[in-house]
């Protein structure tokens, strides 16, 4: 039994079939990436794992309860979104009471949350002030502070530019890594956010058409070559000195696990921005009918 199971489940609006049967099991401390075209049932599929909508038919548990019909899942689901709701001429501080206190979660931890994300300078800051990737950060620390268990973001990205949006991610990271928390993810730009990924979930038209470890959809490809862009050459020629890598202009062109590449670049502090690999968008294409 996984932390979210799914069998047979679907979902209608009115006439219309838009989820046909879906059957995975998620696992405890995985992320997993949920893709697909517009319109595939990315959405629907995360409403009905938190609780927003009940499915039509088929079976769902969260947590080992029915999302629909739970009190638990509402505090053990945390939910972002694509646009942060934050009121602008509120302060960081002021939020982070607010939320602290309607949780009951010790204010000190809240504080400490703002630190592990490199969000304490802000504090004193207006949420107006602040930019679209940081907001999406506040987010996401906001959503901590009632302990969940899961997090479910539906295109958190989707505003973002490259920097911020490589903020995003590896704050995902971090949840899993340091608070072992179980992450569900749906992005229109896949390719990116893989290397950040433990499983893929890939939905066309509202049928399941992969679903199971990253390294299953890029099969015997996950070992090609990368070229990664990040903010600080010389610290990532450090961190890889056992590798083969070569420099080429602002870029590293490297072989290997991509997840464990930027394992390795995201403990030595370097932040990645830009990841390219053409196998990666054909393997995603090939397994899951997505043109
Ligand atoms: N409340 C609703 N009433 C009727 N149809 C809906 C409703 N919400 C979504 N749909 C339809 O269900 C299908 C799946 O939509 P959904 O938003 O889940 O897809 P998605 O993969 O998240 O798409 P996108 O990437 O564009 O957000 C689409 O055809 C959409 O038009």
């Amino acid at each position: 039994m996984g932390v979210i199971d799914a069998i047979n489940l679907t979902k209608r609006y009115g006439d219309i079939e838009v989820l046909h049967g879906l059957t995975f099991s998620i696992e405890e401390k995985s992320i997993t990436l949920v893709i697909g075209p517009n319109g595939a049932g990315k959405s629907t599929l995360l409403k009905i794992i938190g609780g927003l909508i009940n499915r039509t038919s088929g079976y769902i548990s969260v947590l080992g309860e029915d999302p629909w019909n739970s009190n638990k899942i509402p505090r053990k689901v945390g939910i972002i979104l694509d646009r942060p709701f934050l009121p602008p001429y509120l302060t960081v501080i002021d939020i982070v009471k607010e939320v602290s206190s309607e949780f009951s979660y010790p204010l000190s931890d809240a504080k400490r949350l703002l630190e592990d994300f490199n969000l304490v300078h802000f504090m004193k800051n207006k949420v107006r002030e602040l930019s679209a990737g940081t907001k999406q950060k506040l987010q996401i620390v906001f959503s901590l502070i009632k302990n969940p268990e899961i997090i479910i973001a539906d295109e958190p990205t989707a505003n973002l530019d490259i920097t911020s949006r490589y903020e995003v991610y590896n704050t995902f990271a971090v949840l899993r890594e340091k608070m072992g928390l179980t992450v569900l993810i749906s992005s229109h730009i896949p390719a990116e956010i893989l290397a950040f990924s433990t499983h893929v979930l890939a939905i066309n038209n509202g049928i399941m058409k992969f679903f199971g470890k990253v390294d299953k959809l890029l099969r015997n490809n996950f070992l090609e070559e990368f070229y990664i862009v990040v903010d600080n050459i010389g610290k990532a020629l450090e961190a890889l000195k056992d590798r083969r890598i070569e420099v080429i202009g602002n870029q590293i062109r490297i072989s290997g696990n991509l997840a464990e590449i930027s394992k390795i670049l995201s403990n030595a502090g370097v932040r990645i921005f830009y990841v390219r690999n053409s196998i990666i968008d054909k393997s995603i294409k090939g397994e899951t009918g997505w043109e």
